[in-house]
Parts: structure tokens; C-alpha cells; sequence
């Protein structure tokens, strides 16, 4: 019998629709997924910025700043966790509200059993993945901190590996790292198990409710099962419209199980990402940008420095470090802040720099308050010659510059000259240092810190943490001398334990508390008798 020309051509054009819906289909679907992407890399990139913004301006005196190796970590592999996340989820959300319903809506007019079985059987799923995935979370946050601890914690012990093997304690930090790596693989292995079990539930699920959509439809056709449509029996097109449909019912929802795993992941990363981003204590300014040293008029004296009861704690319980200080050093003035261990002279500094805001008073320079407004204009006459100057992986010359786009090679040079680095400088030439300024000895590493002071240019101010610490007789006095002829024609104030560089100052100030003398003695006395023993 030959087939009726009509029919055919109604054939051929339902199958042209059908591959033509199929293929726009799958544009579509290309195009939202790389929208999609597009905008999650968009939002994950402003986390992570506002995360490493926070990390930058928060005070390097806060204790409670996340450990280097958390949050680099956290950072550079566990926010790829939220990429998907932030991607694929809401896109799934979106179809989970309006695939099922669409289709419940084309199956009911045809046979209101077939849709019921749907309905009956997809409520179901959102609540043991509701179930699965509050454990799912909870697993992967547990995960992501024991990735953050173990990366911290081998960080901190690769940095401190001399100190382990000089006092015999690799084996112990070697049994530690074990336990630390087996409950990150116990971690690992309670995510993969909840990922496997939420997967394999709505795999379940689903499969249970298309088989089900599949007998009715089946039977019914063959007349066993006559029931449920509304009123002529469904034609076998009506039949495998149905049975066509019914997996596209439940596809969102198996979505929705690939994607739950990321969820949990991704929650979990997004979590560690706001907490990095919370950073207690700021910087006084934060980190906004310096203004460019153009703006700085060519020549100005350099500035005063002014404390007015000035008072700080390292934390709300502690006792005041710093309580109620009343300081003035003159323009160029040189000042030495001495005082036992612990007395708060590198406390002071980092105030007077605004590396902390202090709880009350004011810091001046050269009259202007350094607050939240003023301190990057200010900052930027400031040098800082710190006590343990990091070095960064590269060579002597570009520690010295520092990528500062105003510190040009000439500059550099003088300033390893200055700080009489030269010979190493040569020695050294192009060459990269070793990883934290190995291969530099303690007094190379301080001369490289007061050169970065002497490259910095517009720097009047300059704030010297123990400069001399830790150095011979012969060095300190040399290094003493060099930071004097430098920075001459600044205000220099340096905390030191050193009488010798002290005693070059033209003021010292003590940060001893005052000391009470003992019942019928007076201080003098006290003195007398401390300097005889
Ligand atoms: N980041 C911090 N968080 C909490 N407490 C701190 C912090 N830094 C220092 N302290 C505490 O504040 C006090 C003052 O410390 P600071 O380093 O200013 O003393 P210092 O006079 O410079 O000591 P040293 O001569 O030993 O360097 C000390 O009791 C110290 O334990």
C-alpha cells in the first residue's frame, strides 16, 4: 500500500521541526551556559578581589589575620569550587520551576494518571536532597578548612623546616603533617560518599517514576489499564508523546543532582571567600592608592610628628600598650624611643605609620591628622625600615625597587651604594636571591630595607624598627653611620635597644613605665645600687 503524498509531507516537516527545535535547543543552551559563566567569573573574580583587598588593608598587627598558607589556598584553589556553583545552580534553579510545570501542563489534558504519577513522584526528590545536601554542606565546609589547615600548616613548618631540624623535631612534625593529610582524606572521602549518595537517590527516583509513567502508558495501550484520560483512550502518538516526555520531566531534577554536590562545594568556598574578606582591623586609609609623588612639592622641610594622648590595646581585654602618650618631634628632628622588651616601641611605630588606628587620641603629621582621609598622602612621605624586612623572590635590584613605578634603575643604584650594597649588588648581579632572602646575612638584609627607604622618593619621615639588632659591634656601628648620613634632613625616629645608636640621636625617649622606688629609698639611690651590680 503506498503511503498517502500528504502524510509524508506532514511527516517531513514534523521531523524538520523537531530537529530545527532540537538545534535551537542546543544553541540556546551553548549560549546560557557560556552567558552564564561568563557572569560567574565575573561575580567570583569581585570576591576574590574584595578578599585580597581585605587581606591587604587589614593591619599586619591583627593576630587574627588568616594564616598565609589559608588563605592563599583559599584563594587560588578552593574559590574554583564556587565556580560551577555560581554558574550552573541558579540557571538549574530557574528550570526546576519551569520544566516540571510545563510539562505537567502538555501531559495533564492527555491522561491526568501519567501526570499524577509525575506529581506524585518528584516532590520526593527535592526532600532527600534536601536532607543529603545539609550534610553535603556541612562535609564540605569541613573539607575546604582541613585543605586551608594543611596548607597553612606545611607553609609554616617549610618556613620554620631549620629551627625543626636543629632542635630534633622532624619526626614529630612529620607525624603531626601525617595525622593533619589523613583527615583531609577522611574529609575527602565523606564528600565523594554524599556526592555518590545524593547522585545515586535521584537516579532512583526519577528512574522509578519514568518506569512507572512507562507501565501505565504501556498497558493502557494494549487496554489492560483503560483508565485515566478524560474521556477517548490515548492514541499511540498521544502514548509516546507522554512516554517522550516524561524523562525531560525528571531531567532538571537530575540537573539539579549533578549540581548539588557542586552547591555544597561551591557554599562552602563562597563561605571561606566572605570570610577572608572580613577583615577585624584596617590599615588606617586601607589600601588606597598613594598619591603620585609629582603631587608633592618639590621642597618642604620635613614634617613633624605629633602624639596626642595617644592610647592603644592589642585587643579590647588586653591592657593599654601605648596609654595616653603626649609627643612631639620637631621637623628633622632625630629621636630614638627606647624602652625594656615588650615596653611598646614597636607598637608606637607601627601607630605613628598608621599600620593600626590607635582607640584614642590623634597621630599629627606636620599638623594634618592621620585618619582615614589624610593617611595615604601622608603615608606616602613615610619610609619604613622594619625589623625583619621580607625578601621577595627576585634579584637585589628589584627588592630595592620594589616594581615602584617612580623608582627608576639609577635610583636603585644610588640606593645600594647608599646603603653599601654595591659589592653584593655585583657579586649578585641579575641574579635571583634565595627564597626569603636566603643566602643574604641579617645585617644584608637590613642594608637592603634601609635602601628600599633611600629608593622611596618623597620619604621625609623614616620609621627604623631595630635597625642594629642582631648585628655585630662593627656592623651596627657602620650601619648606624650610613642611616645617619641618609637620612639627613628627615625626621628619623627609631626604636632601638641599641645605647650606641641611642646615644646618636637628638632626643631619647623611654617607654619604661616609671619605676617605684622601695619604701625609704629614692630613686637615685636605686639607681646607684642597680648600676654596682
Ligand atoms: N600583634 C600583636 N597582637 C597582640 N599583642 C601584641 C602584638 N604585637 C605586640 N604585642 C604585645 O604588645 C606589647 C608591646 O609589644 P612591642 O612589640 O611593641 O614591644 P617592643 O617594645 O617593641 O618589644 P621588643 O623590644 O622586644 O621588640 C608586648 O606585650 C607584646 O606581647
Amino acid at each position: 500500500m503506498a503511503a498517502d503524498p500528504g502524510d509524508v509531507a506532514a511527516g517531513l516537516v514534523s521531523a524538520a521541526a523537531f530537529l530545527l527545535a532540537g538545534a535551537l535547543r542546543a544553541a540556546c543552551d551553548a549560549w546560557g551556559t557560556r552567558l552564564s559563566f561568563q557572569v560567574a567569573r565575573s561575580r567570583l573574580s569581585a570576591l576574590r578581589a574584595a578578599a585580597v583587598d581585605a587581606l591587604a588593608s587589614g593591619s599586619p598587627l591583627d593576630k587574627r589575620r588568616p594564616a598565609a598558607g589559608h588563605a592563599a589556598s583559599v584563594l587560588a584553589e578552593q574559590a574554583d569550587a564556587a565556580l560551577p556553583y555560581l554558574a550552573r545552580y541558579p540557571a538549574i534553579q530557574l528550570k526546576i520551576l519551569v520544566v516540571p510545570l510545563a510539562i505537567l501542563a502538555a501531559v495533564a489534558p492527555l491522561s491526568w494518571v501519567a501526570a499524577l504519577v509525575l506529581l506524585a513522584s518528584a516532590p520526593l526528590i527535592p526532600v532527600f536532597m534536601a536532607l543529603v545536601g545539609w550534610r553535603a554542606q556541612r562535609a564540605s565546609q569541613a573539607h575546604l578548612a582541613e585543605m586551608g589547615t594543611l596548607n597553612a600548616f606545611l607553609l609554616d613548618r617549610l618556613r620554620g623546616l631549620a629551627t625543626l631540624r636543629a632542635l630534633d623535631a622532624v619526626d614529630a612534625t612529620t607525624g603531626r603533617l601525617a595525622y593533619v593529610a589523613q583527615t583531609l582524606h577522611t574529609r575527602t572521602m565523606a564528600v565523594l560518599r554524599i556526592a555518590f549518595l545524593s547522585s545515586a537517590v535521584l537516579e532512583l527516583f526519577s528512574a522509578i517514576g519514568v518506569a512507572m509513567v512507562a507501565v501505565y502508558v504501556g498497558f493502557h495501550l494494549l487496554g489492560t489499564l483503560p483508565f485515566g484520560t478524560w474521556g477517548s483512550p490515548l492514541s499511540l502518538g498521544q502514548g509516546l508523546f507522554v512516554l517522550l516526555l516524561a524523562p525531560s520531566f525528571f531531567e532538571p531534577l537530575r540537573d539539579l543532582s549533578t549540581a548539588w554536590h557542586d552547591r555544597a562545594a561551591g557554599r562552602a568556598a563562597l563561605e571561606a571567600l566572605r570570610a577572608l574578606a572580613a577583615a577585624p582591623t584596617k590599615l588606617v586609609g586601607g589600601i588606597l592608592p598613594l598619591p603620585s609623588p609629582d603631587d608633592a612639592p618639590a621642597r618642604r622641610p620635613p614634617p613633624a610628628v605629633e602624639l596626642v594622648q595617644l592610647r592603644f590595646a592589642h585587643a579590647d581585654s588586653a591592657p593599654p600598650v601605648i596609654d595616653g602618650l603626649d609627643l612631639r618631634v620637631a621637623p628633622g628632628e632625630r629621636v630614638a624611643i627606647v624602652g625594656p622588651s615588650g615596653a611598646g616601641k614597636s607598637t608606637l611605630l607601627a601607630l605613628i605609620a598608621g599600620l593600626v588606628p590607635a582607640q584614642s587620641g590623634a597621630v599629627l603629621i606636620d599638623g594634618v591628622a592621620l585618619d582615614d582621609q589624610n593617611a595615604p598622602r601622608l603615608r606616602a612621605r613615610m619610609a619604613w625600615i622594619g625589623q625583619k624586612p621580607h625578601v621577595f623572590a627576585g634579584t637585589l635590584a628589584a627588592n630595592v625597587a620594589l616594581g615602584r613605578p617612580d623608582v627608576d634603575p639609577r635610583a636603585v643604584d644610588r640606593a645600594l651604594r647608599a646603603a653599601t650594597l654595591e659589592l653584593l649588588a655585583g657579586r649578585e648581579a641579575g641574579r635571583p636571591l634565595g627564597e626569603a632572602g636566603t643566602g643574604l646575612s641579617g645585617g644584608e638584609c637590613l642594608r637592603l630595607a634601609m635602601a628600599r627607604a633611600v629608593a622611596a622618593p618623597g620619604s621625609d619621615l623614616w620609621l627604623a624598627d631595630e635597625p642594629t639588632a642582631h648585628l655585630d659591634a662593627a656592623t651596627a656601628r657602620e650601619l648606624t653611620r650610613r642611616l645617619l648620613a641618609q637620612s639627613a634632613g628627615k625626621t628619623l625616629i627609631v626604636a632601638t635597644h641599641d645605647p650606641e645608636l641611642a646615644s646618636r640621636m637628638d632626643r631619647v625617649i623611654d617607654l619604661a613605665p616609671p619605676r617605684a622606688a622601695p619604701a625609704g629609698m629614692d630613686l637615685a639611690a636605686l639607681d646607684v645600687m642597680e648600676a654596682a651590680s
